[in-house]
């Protein structure tokens, strides 16, 4: 109630013109805006369209863009700018990111209920300009969390899930298929842990069995052949921060018992050395199958199984979380044009009913690659109206070696050097042709020095 009281006063103001198809909608808006003691008008499309102007500030509809497009044309054509801000109030939230030439100050999804409408009513007006129909969302600096893109259910709860253990020192499974974001997880509970340690991180997949306590543990020079010097092992370097044990689903056996231990100890004896370190971080392991199968299948460890899973987080896959695709998608769109100076390609209904439908098995890592290949326009992911291939012949290899470039140098990270050998050109060609498409300063330092460092 106190909400209420806060915003009527100043909603008392607001004139609200309803042009409302569905029934349902129609009462809740009634109900909010009786709430707010706006003054409120209900129109057809029909009476709209019979106007010569929009009648009041505020058009609320519930309108197909066809239809809606109608009305604008019909007050254009009357020689009126319409100035009414028009909010339109959508099915699935998806259809907020259709772009089109409608002025639509704001796309609401149907409010649950009229205490929902009003405060959805009241945050757009008193936020204006809040999102313009064309424009994407700026999104340079949203996390990997951030509202905009955790929309669905299943991605709510693991987030929820990632606050509670944010800031508790305990350890941590993190569940999920590949590319849905367990290492992003990862990497958050460490940044946001307050420790003043490092993120150190143990692919237990590509590490070979025999370098298993070397790496892990460290090496004291002379315990083998080529051991020149002392070298720590990750736990030591994890001290006081994150051991990141991604995919220990991979992990030998023989190893696993091996990590028991010096979880259990939290600390290790150097290969070829006699005294025992300790180590104070917390682990974070990730897996694409559950821990409790591989138990029963005997391919884990059911001791280690238990000192691991304090607690569990399950990373939903991108099919499960449709409500947050469209969003991502875009947030994508927008960092990789942003990063190559390119446009952010438009998308249409059929572009999001196609990203909708597609089943994802490599999850957000295949959507933010399939986004880096629709801004470079490589192999059209969705139909990208008014992006037609350029016209002729020439221009198309241009836009093609263009997009060639660009992708080479992000795989190495903006290093020039090993660009130009992964491409079989010599270097002072390879900047030729980053000079000639603009491609310079996008990259970043392609300094020799850079180069050196990238060997
Ligand atoms: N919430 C998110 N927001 C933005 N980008 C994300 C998000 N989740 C994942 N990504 C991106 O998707 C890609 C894959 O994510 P990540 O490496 O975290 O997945 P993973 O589950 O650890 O994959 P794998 O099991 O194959 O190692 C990365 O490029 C990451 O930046």
């Amino acid at each position: 109630m106190n909400f209420i009281h806060f915003i009527v006063p100043w909603l008392q103001m607001t004139e609200l013109t309803l042009c409302i198809e569905s029934p349902e909608l129609k009462s809740r808006l009634r109900a909010a805006a009786l709430l707010m003691q706006a003054s409120v008008h209900e129109l057809s499309l029909i009476d709209l369209l019979g106007k010569r102007s929009l009648p009041a500030h505020w058009l609320l509809v519930d309108q197909g863009l066809e239809q809606l497009g109608d009305l604008i044309e019909h007050f254009k054509a009357q020689g009126r700018k319409p100035e009414t801000q028009i909010i339109r109030f959508i099915e699935k939230p998806w259809q907020e990111y259709v772009y089109h030439d409608i002025p639509i100050f704001a796309s609401i999804v149907h409010p649950a209920n009229p205490l929902a409408a009003v405060h959805v009513l009241e945050k757009l007006i008193r936020t204006k300009p809040f999102r313009s129909g064309k424009k994407p969302l700026p999104n340079s600096n949203l996390g990997p969390y951030s509202d905009e893109f955790v929309r669905s259910q299943p991605m709510r709860h693991a987030v929820s899930q990632l606050q509670r253990l944010k800031q508790l020192p305990i350890d941590t499974v993190l569940l999920g298929p590949t590319g849905a974001g367990k290492d992003t997880a990862a990497r958050w509970l460490h940044a946001h842990s307050g420790v003043k340690g490092e993120f150190v991180h143990v692919n237990c997949a590509a590490l070979p069995e025999q370098l298993f306590e070397a790496e892990v543990f460290g090496v004291m020079a002379g315990a083998f052949t080529g051991a020149q010097k002392d070298r720590p092992g990750k736990l030591e370097l994890a001290h006081n921060g994150t051991l990141y044990l991604d995919e220990i689903d991979s992990l030998p056996l023989s190893c696993q018992a091996k990590l028991l231990n010096a979880l259990q100890y939290r600390g290790a004896i150097r290969l070829g050395g006699h005294v025992f370190y300790n180590s104070v971080f917390r682990v974070i392991a990730s897996t694409k199958t559950k821990l409790e199968t591989l138990v029963e299948q005997n391919r884990f460890r059911e001791d280690l199984h238990f000192r691991l899973s304090v607690s569990q987080v399950r990373i939903p896959a991108l099919a499960e979380r449709l409500e947050d695709i469209i969003p991502l998608y875009c947030h994508f769109l927008n960092d990789v044009a942003a990063q190559f100076k390119l446009e952010v390609p438009k998308l249409d209904l059929e572009d999001t009913d196609e990203l909708l439908s597609r089943p994802w098995p490599g999850n957000v890592r295949e959507l933010h690659a399939f986004a880096q290949r629709h801004v470079m326009g490589l192999g059209e992911p969705c139909t990208v109206p008014g992006s037609e291939a350029p016209a002729g012949l020439k221009q198309r290899l241009l836009a093609f070696e263009k997009a060639v470039l660009i992708q080479t140098l992000h795989a190495h990270r903006g290093c020039a050097r090993l660009a130009s050998e992964s491409l079989g050109i010599p270097l002072h060609s390879l900047y030729y042709r980053m000079k000639r498409f603009d491609l310079l300063e996008k990259n970043g330092n392609h300094s020799d020095d850079k180069a050196t460092q990238c060997s």
